[in-house]
């Protein structure tokens, strides 16, 4: 896997969460996403724009204030961020991507795959879709389902039986037209919280 570093246009090396290449093999003519105009990973629409993976350099990016427009996320520091990147890779499992505007190089967008290992379906693994989030500035433009689709492919492209996701009711007709469906009795979400998140 020689592609793990890239040169930035500073020419510091930024390392990848998971090999970027994998991206640019997804189909998107497998999901049942309409895309108008059609657009892909491999080919977001804008030459500006890219999807791709995580990058340990993304701190400088704005990728916690995007993650600010989803859920509180706290005074996380740099040395704070670049622990839990390391820890994310260490581990595997974990499919952190984002699109950024490289015209301002900050990430406009961002979706994760986390994959769990399963003893059942012959050890098989599924996938989970957290944290879909796109710049309010950016919204209605197809990036949520651009972002979204992404790590549904990859999710499939990794050997997922399947994906899950939880959601608001306001978004469970954004998620029906990327593929998700609600299965009679087998929907219900339940948490036990066991202290306020900060
Ligand atoms: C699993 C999870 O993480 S759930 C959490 C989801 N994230 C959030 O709620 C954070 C705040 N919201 C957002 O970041 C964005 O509104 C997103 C990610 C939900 C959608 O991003 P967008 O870039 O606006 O989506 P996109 O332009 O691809 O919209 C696709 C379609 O869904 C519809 N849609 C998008 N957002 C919503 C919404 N909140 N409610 C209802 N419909 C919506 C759009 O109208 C569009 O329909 P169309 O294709 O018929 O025109």
């Amino acid at each position: 896997m020689g592609m793990e570093k890239y040169n930035n246009m500073d020419g510091k090396p930024s390392e990848y969460l998971y090999p970027p290449e994998i991206l640019k093999r997804l189909d998107f003519d497998k999901s049942p996403a309409k895309f108008k105009p059609k657009i892909s990973a491999a080919n977001p629409g804008e030459d500006w724009m890219a999807v791709r993976p995580l990058q340990r350099s993304d701190y400088d990016k704005g990728f916690l204030q995007l993650l600010g427009q989803l859920t509180s996320v706290g005074n996380v520091t740099r040395k704070q961020f670049e622990d839990r990147f390391t820890k994310m890779k260490q581990s595997g499992g974990y499919y952190v991507t984002v699109i950024e505007d490289t015209r301002i190089s900050k990430l406009i967008g961002a979706a994760t795959l986390t994959i769990e290992q399963k003893f059942i379906h012959n050890c098989s693994v599924r996938g989970r879709l957290e944290d879909v989030v796109v710049n309010d500035t950016y919204r209605g433009k197809q990036l949520g389902k651009l972002i979204v689709v992404t790590v549904s492919l990859l999710a499939q492209e990794l050997g997922c039986y399947k994906m899950s996701l939880d959601c608001k009711d306001k978004l469970i007709k954004f998620y029906e037209t990327l593929g998700y469906k609600m299965e009679p009795g087998n929907s219900n979400a339940m948490n036990m919280r066991f202290e306020e998140p900060s």
